[in-house]
C-alpha cells in the first residue's frame, strides 16, 4: 500500500544548523493499517508527514503507494490519494465559504478537473447525509459560514472532507491536540469509525500515549529521525502508558523528552 524506502531528509545541510529529520526510514504500510506514531520533540514525525504527503521531498529515498513512485508529484497531485488533517482547525477547511462549498471542493478533489464547485440537489443530498454519519447537526447547517463553526466542528468537517473520496492514505497530524478533551474524545470517536467503517489505511501522530496504545492496529516509536520500535497488534494489546515510556527509555537511551506529552 505505502512504502518508504530509506527515505532521509537533512534541513540546512554543511550549516551550523544541519539539523537530521529523517535518517533513512524503511516503512511498509499493509492495507487497511492504521499505524499510531508517538516520539520526542523533534523526532521527525511532521517531517515524515510532509514527506508523504508531498510538502517536501526527501533528500535521499523513496516513497510509493500501491508499487508507484510519488516522489516526483507535488502535493496536489498526491491529494487524490491522500486525504490528511491537520492539528489547526483553521487549516483543512476554507472560513469564508459555506460547508457545502467546502464539501464540494473536497468531492471535487477526488473526481479530477473540469467538476463544478456548483451543488445541485442531488449533491446538497449526499452531502447532508455524509454529514449526518457526524452526529453533531452539521447537515442541518449547510450554508452555514465554515468560520463561524467552533474548533471540534471544523475539525469534525475537515475529518469528513479528507476522508469524502475514501482516500488510498489518511494522515492524521495530532489532529485533536488543539481540542479540549471532551471534543477530542468526540473527534478519536469519529476518526475511529470512520477509519473502521472504510476500511482506510491510516498514519495517526498524537502525543497522547493512551491514544496512541488505544487506537488503531500498531504503533511506530520514532527518535532522532529514525523508526526505534514498531509494535503490532498482539503486543500492543498489552502495554501500557509505563511500558512504552520505559521501552523507549530502554531503546533510546533516554527518557522522552515531549513538551506536549499526555500520558492518559
Ligand atoms: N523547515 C525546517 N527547517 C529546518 N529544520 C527543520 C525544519 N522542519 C523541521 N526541522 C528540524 O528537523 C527535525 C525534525 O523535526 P519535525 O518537526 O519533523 O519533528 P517532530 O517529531 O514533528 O517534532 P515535534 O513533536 O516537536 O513537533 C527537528 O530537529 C527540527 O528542528
Amino acid at each position: 500500500m505505502l512504502k518508504l524506502d530509506k527515505v532521509s531528509k537533512l534541513f540546512n545541510p554543511g550549516t551550523p544548523d544541519e539539523k537530521i529529520a529523517l535518517l533513512g526510514i524503511d516503512l511498509q504500510l499493509n492495507a487497511g493499517d492504521f499505524v499510531t506514531i508517538i516520539g520526542s520533540n523533534g523526532a521527525g514525525k511532521s517531517t515524515l508527514m510532509n514527506i508523504i504527503s508531498g510538502v517536501m521531498k526527501p533528500d535521499l529515498g523513496e516513497v510509493q503507494i500501491e508499487g508507484s513512485p510519488i516522489s516526483g508529484l507535488a502535493e496536489h497531485e498526491r491529494s487524490r490519494w491522500i486525504g490528511r488533517v491537520f492539528q489547526d482547525p483553521m487549516a483543512g477547511t476554507s472560513p469564508h465559504m459555506t460547508i457545502e462549498e467546502n464539501l464540494a471542493m473536497a468531492y471535487k478533489r477526488g473526481k479530477g478537473r473540469g467538476l463544478s464547485l456548483g451543488v445541485n440537489a442531488a449533491k446538497r443530498k449526499q452531502f447532508r447525509e455524509e454529514l449526518a454519519r457526524l452526529g453533531i447537526g452539521l447537515e442541518n447547517r449547510l450554508r452555514a459560514k465554515v468560520g463561524l463553526l467552533s474548533g471540534g466542528e471544523r475539525q469534525a468537517l475537515s475529518l469528513l472532507m479528507a476522508t469524502f473520496t475514501k482516500p488510498q492514505i489518511l494522515l492524521l497530524d495530532e489532529h485533536t491536540a488543539a481540542l479540549d478533551p471532551a471534543r477530542a474524545e468526540l473527534i478519536t470517536k469519529l476518526t475511529e469509525s470512520i477509519v473502521r467503517e472504510m476500511k482506510l489505511t491510516t498514519l495517526m501522530v498524537t502525543h497522547n500515549m493512551e491514544q496512541a496504545i488505544r487506537l488503531g492496529n500498531r504503533l511506530i516509536m520514532m527518535d532522532k529521525g529514525r523508526i526505534i520500535l514498531d509494535i503490532d497488534e498482539q503486543r500492543k494489546k498489552d502495554l501500557t502508558v509505563e511500558r512504552l515510556l520505559g521501552e523507549f527509555e530502554t531503546i533510546s537511551g533516554h527518557k522522552m523528552a515531549d513538551d506536549r506529552v499526555v500520558l492518559g
